[in-house]
């Protein structure tokens, strides 16, 4: 990956359909972005389709929207109960589920990914389903870090892939980054800004650059408060009291990597260091490290930098 290397004009390569409107999404990956993807794009009307390696994982996403619906309608429909039952049960009927991606691509607009961090496993999935996928359906990836364009290279629907990047947690964050490669169609990126209009979120246009705006400048910001730590200049709850009070943040850096999980931070920071051998930006951190091999991945596995139990 060339860190920066740029890729300052989109294509307006001939699609081979127009604009998609996206009606029909399969979200691959029921961990806590896909579910808060499934879980916005149900409630607004989409037909979801919900995809992940076992039964398990799905039933227990499923619940999680539930639980989630519940707290939005608790606020929207605080003085309605009735109606704030039949919103959760119209968004339920929109989302199904299923652990066979290829089955369920054929009847999708859009086939959007949010599974683990790796390159080599995204190209696999999208190599197999661009295969399978009609020609309309249009690609996404809601990567953290990796080059879209990479991802998309195992696929032949170059002009039909682009990124949105969401944010956690999906329901309540107002933000996607959509995100264009040099490939990318004007009409495909047309669709995927009007996908996340229909979604509530407000979005901005991203080149394929690495992190694209938002994780570019978090990812450092993270780093250098866990070596802060490591240096031993200040406990990790001081500098959570800190940035919060004095940046008025929501959570501070410990609690939002804990919050993000660990092992995304790590993925991230890996493909960021092998390219960037001589950046201290993005070099490793020993405790990052022995968290995520111990198995320590935050607020998922129950303890990170914090502990949860
Ligand atoms: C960091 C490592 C480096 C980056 C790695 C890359 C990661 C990635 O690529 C980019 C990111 O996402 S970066 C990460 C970007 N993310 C951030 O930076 C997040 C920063 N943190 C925050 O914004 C807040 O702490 C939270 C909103 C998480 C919780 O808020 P709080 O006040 O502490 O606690 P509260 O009172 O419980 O909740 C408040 C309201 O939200 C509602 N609600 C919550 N979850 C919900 C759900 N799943 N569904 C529905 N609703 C949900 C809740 O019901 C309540 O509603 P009410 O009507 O007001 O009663
Ligand atoms: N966690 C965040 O805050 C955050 C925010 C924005 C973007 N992202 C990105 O979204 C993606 C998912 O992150 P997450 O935090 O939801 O991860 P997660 O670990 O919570 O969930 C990933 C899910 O994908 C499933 N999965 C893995 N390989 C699969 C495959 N081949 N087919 C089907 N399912 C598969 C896993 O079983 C798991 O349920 C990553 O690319 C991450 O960088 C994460």
């Amino acid at each position: 990956m060339a860190f920066f290397s740029h890729q300052v004009c989109r294509g307006f390569s001939s699609s081979a359909v127009r604009n998609v409107v996206i009606k029909h999404v399969t979200i691959i990956g029921g961990g806590q972005m896909g579910a808060g993807i499934a879980q916005v794009a149900a409630s607004t009307g989409h037909s979801v389709t919900l995809v992940d390696t076992n039964e398990d994982i799905l039933k227990k996403a499923v619940k999680g929207i539930e639980g989630n619906l519940k707290r939005v309608v608790k606020k929207k429909f605080a003085d309605k109960p009735e109606a704030g039952e039949e919103f959760i049960q119209k968004a339920l009927q929109n989302v199904s589920t299923s652990t066979d991606a290829g089955s369920v691509v054929r009847d999708s607009d859009l086939v959007l990914e949010a599974i683990v961090e790796n390159l080599k496993i995204k190209q696999d999935l999208f190599g197999g389903l661009d295969k399978l996928a009609p020609a309309h359906t249009i690609f996404a990836s809601n990567t953290s870090s990796l080059p879209i364009t990479d991802i998309a290279s195992s696929t032949n629907r170059l002009d039909r892939f682009g990124g949105l990047h969401f944010f956690n947690p999906v329901p309540v964050m107002k933000l996607v980054e959509v995100i264009a490669t040099s490939a990318t169609s004007q009409e495909t990126f047309d669709s995927l800004l009007n996908f996340s209009k229909k979604l509530g979120k407000t979005s901005v246009s991203c080149k394929d650059t690495p992190g694209f705006i938002v994780n570019r400048l978090l990812l450092p910001y993270i780093m250098e408060v866990i070596r802060m730590y490591e240096r031993g200049d200040g406990s990790k709850e001081d500098i959570d009291i800190a940035m919060k009070l004095g940046c008025g943040y929501p959570m501070g850096p410990f609690e939002l990597a804990d919050y993000v999980g660990l092992d995304t931070v790590k993925f991230i920071m890996d493909g960021w260091s092998a390219a960037n051998p001589d950046n201290p930006v993005f070099a490793q951190s020993e405790l990052l490290t022995k968290l995520v091999a111990e198995g320590k991945l935050g607020k998922k596995t129950g303890e990170g930098f914090y502990k949860y139990k």
